[in-house]
């Protein structure tokens, strides 16, 4: 995603998927260890940014670190819009008049002369039953995953912030440069913010609480203010549509004779002590999965 590549099909891409989530599993691994540069600052060394504006100014012509943006996503938005159009008459030309000061450069200029398509009402009336279907099971999804974020963050300390300036909070001074851990996960469980805290209630969120974008100094899974975690929408929008595929494809259900185990393991990432192992079983005609 970050580089807009595809990495090759078969056996290469499942080696490079294993090394890569090794590599993801290490670094999360020593983000969590205390840092020895922490309490003896001569021993850092650069950090990532500092990496990155170094190969920025060195103009290194084998990794360039340019703001060009790869055309992919523009053929995605191509894609979403064809089937806009083809089902939706109400919205079609609106987002074609969009559209129009960029044709040439997404190569739509057969798309200027598109005609309206045929209004086919038991197809829309039944797109209709569909979206409802669809809110309501937003909602319902949007409830539980507020309250998965709620008791198992996915930071339970969030990213380490630094105050540039001392500053007392109740009572407590907080020296400049001190590296400061907000326990997001206590918070989350606190039984003077929350009924039961330890139970699982989606219910709790019904009545639209649970804003996590930073305004909630009881509920805020990603974070707050200037640092807030910039990959809210992105999260949003990829964890849903991975979920909505794993169920749609398949039946889910643990081996037989174990038990839903919700051991947490602490770390910078909160993961399950206990791989979770789940066994699919698909759902759809055997030919949409090849
Ligand atoms: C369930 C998914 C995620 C959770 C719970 C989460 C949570 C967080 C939290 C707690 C922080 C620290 C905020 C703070 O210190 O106040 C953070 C920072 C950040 N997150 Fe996420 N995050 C998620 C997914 C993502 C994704 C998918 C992306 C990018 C595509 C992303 C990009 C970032 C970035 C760039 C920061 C640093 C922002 C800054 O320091 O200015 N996150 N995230």
């Amino acid at each position: 995603m970050l580089w807009g590549g595809t990495v090759v099909e078969g056996g290469e891409r499942a080696a490079i998927g294993a090394q890569f989530r090794q590599v993801v599993a290490d670094v999360t691994e020593q983000l969590g260890k205390p840092n020895v540069s922490d309490f003896f600052p001569g021993l850092a060394c650069k950090d990532f940014l500092q990496v990155l504006l170094k190969l920025k100014d060195d103009g290194d012509a084998k990794t360039p670190l340019t703001k060009v943006l790869n055309i992919s996503r523009y053929n995605l938005l191509i894609w979403c819009i064809l089937f806009l159009i083809c089902f939706c008459s109400v919205c079609c030309f609106d987002l074609l008049s969009l559209l129009v000061p960029h044709q040439q450069r997404l190569g739509l200029v057969a798309f200027a002369s598109f005609p309206p398509p045929p209004l086919i009402s038991p197809l829309l009336s039944c797109l209709y039953l569909c979206c409802k279907v669809f809110l309501i099971n937003k909602v319902l999804w949007l409830i539980k995953k507020k309250e998965v974020l709620r008791l198992h963050p996915v930071l339970p300390l969030m990213v380490p912030h630094c105050p540039s300036e001392s500053c007392i909070i109740r009572g407590y001074t907080i020296p400049k440069g001190a590296r400061v851990f907000v326990d997001v996960w206590a918070i989350h469980r606190d039984p003077s913010i929350w009924k039961n805290p330890l139970e699982f209630d989606p219910g709790r969120f019904l009545n639209g609480e649970g804003d996590y974008n930073g305004n909630d100094f009881n509920y805020f899974p990603f974070g707050s203010g200037r640092r807030i975690c910039a990959g809210i929408a992105m999260t949003e929008r990829m964890v849903m549509f991975s979920l909505a595929s794993l169920l749609h494809s398949f039946d889910w259900e643990l081996p037989k004779g174990e038990k839903l185990d919700l051991t947490e393991k602490f770390g910078i990432v909160l993961k399950k002590k206990i791989p979770l192992i789940a066994i699919p079983t698909p759902r759809l005609p055997p030919t949409l999965y090849e």
